[in-house]
């Protein structure tokens, strides 16, 4: 993961899915696919040099109501957007670190365990496919090896009937997780919105992604917005749609000035 000049920006014309201006809201972002460039590889993502910074004026001009909502695990949003102190929601939703910088969870088990083992030997084995272990999360991704992907999801169904009920079969982009059960991004907005900072305000969720359904779903039954980024023509819950994540770093440089 490096740092870059952010070169590219969103016309304003694609931006019209996005407010003009942030006040009486609390604003809820995805990461990959929504704040960065998708990448080749997970680990292959850049952060544009300004973002860390831009993300803190909108955190201030927020009055502190800014969350990140991701599938990455809080430690790895951590290290990427490093001294960011805002409400972080992991694993889609299953991990989160407060305010206070408390970081809650889900453990592991002896079953889970030997199931990323396996998958980890398995996937040095078939060229191409990464695994990226995230803690309590485990993913095996297909973008560089997509005649692979069959292979992948038929053990990645194995291995989720091994580990029992505790976690569940996640698709993403180009990648298979296996996450815990429980709470989705829609519940780690819900509880957020209960936060001192958030409360009384309207959430605006932005993403990309199918996890990034619930949290539209949550914001919209609260009254509030939904964005949608990318072209292709997926059925979304959200009100508004932007093409990129340039447009959204646009937006985030013009709203928290
Ligand atoms: O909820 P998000 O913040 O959107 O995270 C979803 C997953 O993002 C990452 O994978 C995706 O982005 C990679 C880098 O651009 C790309 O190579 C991969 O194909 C995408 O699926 C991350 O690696 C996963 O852990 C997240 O769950």
């Amino acid at each position: 993961m490096d740092q870059k000049s952010d070169q590219t920006t969103g016309s304003l014309q694609a931006l019209d899915g996005l407010p003009g201006d942030v006040n009486g809201l609390a604003v809820f972002l995805d990461i990959d696919g929504t704040l960065l460039d998708i990448a080749d590889t997970p680990d292959g993502i850049s952060v544009p040099l300004g973002l860390p910074a831009a993300l803190a004026r909108l955190a201030a001009r927020l009055g502190g109501a800014l969350a990140l909502v991701t599938g990455r695990s809080v430690a790895t949003v951590d290290r990427l957007f490093p001294g960011l102190s805002v409400v972080i929601n992991g694993l889609h939703g299953a991990e989160w670190r407060d305010g206070a910088g408390r970081v809650f969870g889900t453990g592991l088990t002896d079953e889970f365990s030997a199931a990323k083992h396996r998958l980890r030997e398995q996937a040095a084995r078939w060229p191409g496919v990464i695994f990226e272990d995230k803690g309590a999360a485990f993913a095996a991704h297909y973008r560089l090896a997509p005649a692979s992907e069959g292979q992948v999801r038929h053990l990645m169904r194995a291995l989720s009937e091994s580990v029992g009920d505790g976690w569940k079969l996640q698709e993403g982009k180009a990648v298979v997780e296996l996450r815990p059960r429980g709470r989705d991004k829609g519940d780690a907005l819900m509880q957020t919105m209960g936060h001192e900072a958030f409360a009384g305000r309207l959430p605006l969720a932005i993403g990309d992604d199918v996890t990034d359904e619930a949290m539209f779903a949550a914001a919209n039954r609260l009254g509030g917005l939904s964005v949608r980024v990318g072209t292709d023509r997926r059925d979304t819950l959200a009100q508004g749609r932007v093409a990129t994540p340039a447009d959204v770093r646009a937006w985030i440089e013009r709203v928290a000035r």
